[in-house]
């Protein structure tokens, strides 16, 4: 496993009286967080709470208007842009609820692109997409564009899209709220085998309890600011 920077907390990835306000709405208000390696945490709270605010902040893909974000023990408004998109493509992976997928490339040019972004040659790249298609159960649409895939299929694939460069950090928003049931069971259940198998840390927001059973840990946010179920035991 790669080796791992943490802050003096143990964690890999915080964040400390976050506010970002749109408008008249404070979508966070004073919100901490923390995830060390390979945990997942859920981030639950009723709709409109700030839990995707609080996702891209994390990810640094939306800046805070007040307090910090630390990954491995940087603060990410320190970084410049280009060091930040480096990140993002390196260290984080994305999975979202619709609309991810490139709908001109095929399934497997999907997978391959986060390799191709960093420089990866494309026999090399689309050869580790196919084996990650594979272990997702989804090898026989390798070939096909995101519109000729089914809702389950299609978040599979998002999924090997999401681990295929080994991320430290797989960002997760209601990955499983387009699907039925029995699909988004199964797809919780993929995602958190890779994770836990690449060592991953995932930051899981949904509402609902029966996917958040998935993480070892759940954090509640309302009205902007997160609270920590059961705290980081354990952390040195
Ligand atoms: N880009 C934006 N522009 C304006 N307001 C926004 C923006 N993003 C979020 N908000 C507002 O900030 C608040 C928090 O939104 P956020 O999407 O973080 O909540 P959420 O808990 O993820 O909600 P949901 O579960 O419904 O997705 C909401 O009131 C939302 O309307």
């Amino acid at each position: 496993m790669t080796e791992t920077t943490t802050g003096a907390t143990g964690a890999l990835l915080s964040a400390t009286a976050l506010r970002k306000t749109y408008g008249a709405t404070a979508a966070l208000d004073g919100a901490d967080f923390q995830i060390r390696a390979g945990e997942i945490v859920a981030v639950m709270g009723p709709s409109g709470s700030g839990k995707s605010t609080l996702l891209h902040c994390l990810a640094g893909i939306v800046p805070p208007d007040e307090g910090q974000v630390h990954y491995q023990g940087r603060e990410l408004s320190g970084l410049s842009d280009a060091e930040r998109s480096a990140l993002r493509r390196g260290a984080f992976g994305f999975v979202f609820q619709f609309g991810q997928l490139v709908p001109e490339l095929s399934c497997v040019e999907n997978v391959a692109l986060p390799l191709r972004l960093t420089g990866v040659d494309r026999k090399t790249a689309e050869g580790r997409a196919a084996e990650w298609l594979e272990r997702l159960e989804v090898a026989d649409v390798a070939r096909k564009r995101p519109g000729q895939v089914s809702g389950g299929q299609g978040q599979r694939v998002a999924i090997a899209r999401a681990l295929v460069a080994t991320p430290r950090v797989i960002f997760a928003d209601e990955p499983t709220g387009a699907l039925d049931s029995l699909n988004g069971e199964r797809v919780m259940e993929l995602l958190t085998a890779a994770a836990r198998d690449t060592g991953a840390a995932v930051v899981l927001v949904t509402h609902e309890t029966r996917v958040a059973a998935y993480s070892d840990r759940d954090v509640v946010v309302r009205d902007g600011k997160a609270r920590d179920v059961a705290g980081m035991a354990g952390v040195a």
